[in-house]
């Protein structure tokens, strides 16, 4: 693995590396699983699917990199069968040589495994993915520093798609805050539109208000919290908003540093950041709004009768509950089980990595 001369590379440069390295193996997997047309759907609750490809990514991904950072909390969107064994050609051993070749800002050299929370929504887009709108589907992995979305991975492994059966599927997005995001090519979006995405599977009378009351020229429905982050990326739209709790940490920390990184922002509805500390509620229950610009007259827009149903992360009084920085503060499986406290969040998703085998121990050594 390359690290800068006499010093080791920073942890959270070789969790992107490990991310993005890991991101083309879940969208393998992803892909391999819809071409044997067994999805194995099970409705998790109200228009709230899992598949297969949704559990096997995950193994992947949590699997690899808790392989290479035992000490850092990782949480993934689907609850898992503990006693389902991980294959071991899901563990993967490479770290992405070009995140590794990008200098680390001099903000992250000193970032220890406890201040790292990384969170994972191995497919989203589930609901589009089982209707068969690949390009709505990405992977996506996110790196919190100290409570703040800082790195992110965006996969999209139906890029392409529409090319036909001989295209090379997948691209890989993604960012940290201070540096930059790579991958793709920035756009700004149409002058003399305001071209809004919002769901188009999650939506109620709440949604389709708070996206009129930012008057629209054009409303793009389409799924995935990554798929509509990449939209505004590529300069497709000039605003995501989503009026709704539906979104969890998941969903949002990786798109959000993506953004970030290229100088966008992505809140609640109130303007709020988003929190993601490893205690924090899954839900965002502030709903979620992303810009690249003029952020701060999309939160105007939104009627007060609207923002009153949300809440946000950080309380009112700006102090942000100190317990829920502390990640040892957890019982946390990825940290061997010492992390000394009772609570157990239901979605820390336990798995069996005994036949997870390949030995990445000199990997994970600082
Ligand atoms: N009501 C909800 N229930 C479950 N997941 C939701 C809900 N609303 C949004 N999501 C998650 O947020 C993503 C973005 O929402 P939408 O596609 O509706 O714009 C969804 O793809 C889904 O992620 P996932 O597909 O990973 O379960
Ligand atoms: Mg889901
Ligand atoms: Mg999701
Ligand atoms: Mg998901």
């Amino acid at each position: 693995m390359a690290s800068t001369g006499a010093f080791p590379t920073p942890l959270v440069m070789r969790l992107l590396a490990a991310s993005v390295s890991v991101s083309y193996k879940a969208g393998n997997i992803i892909r391999d699983i819809l071409k044997t047309g067994e999805l194995g759907i099970i409705e998790k609750g109200r228009n709230d699917l899992q598949t297969e490809a949704d559990r096997a990514a995950q193994r992947c991904i949590v699997a690899t990199l808790h392989k290479h950072f035992p000490k850092v909390a990782i949480f993934g969107e689907e609850s898992l069968d503990p006693a389902i064994r991980i294959p071991e050609d899901y563990i993967v051993k490479d770290f992405d040589p070009e995140v590794l070749s990008h200098p680390c800002p001099t903000g992250y050299k000193d970032v220890t495994d406890d201040q790292v929370v990384v969170w994972v929504d191995p497919l989203d887009g589930t609901a589009e993915f089982t209707q068969g709108l690949l390009d709505h589907v990405t992977v996506l992995i996110g790196v919190a520093v100290n409570g703040e979305a800082k790195g992110g991975v965006i996969y999209q492994p139906y890029y392409n798609y529409q090319e036909g059966p001989d295209a090379t599927l997948g691209q890989c997005i993604w960012g940290l805050v201070g540096l930059g995001a790579f991958g793709f090519q920035p756009q700004n979006p149409p002058v003399g539109k305001n071209l809004i995405t919002t769901t188009r599977s999650h939506s109620d009378w709440m949604v389709t208000e708070a996206v009129n009351s930012c008057e629209p020229t054009d409303i793009i429905r389409v799924g995935g919290a990554g798929h509509k982050v990449v939209l505004l990326l590529e300069g497709k739209v000039h605003a995501y908003v989503f009026a709704s709790k539906g979104c969890k940490k998941w969903d949002t920390c990786a798109p959000e540093a993506v953004l970030h990184a290229i100088g966008g922002h992505l809140t609640d509805l109130l303007g709020k950041p988003i929190l993601y500390y490893a205690n924090v509620q899954r839900t965002n229950s502030g709903g979620v709004l992303a810009t690249l610009h003029n952020h701060q007259w999309y939160v105007d827009k939104i009627p007060a009768e609207i923002k009153e149903n949300f809440i946000s992360d950080v309380p009112s009084d700006g102090m942000i509950d100190k317990k829920k920085q502390l990640v040892e503060q957890i019982v946390c499986f990825h940290c061997g089980g010492d992390a000394g406290s009772s609570v157990d969040p239901p979605e820390f998703n336990q798995v069996d990595y005994s036949d997870a085998s390949a030995d990445v121990s000199e990997l994970s050594k600082k």
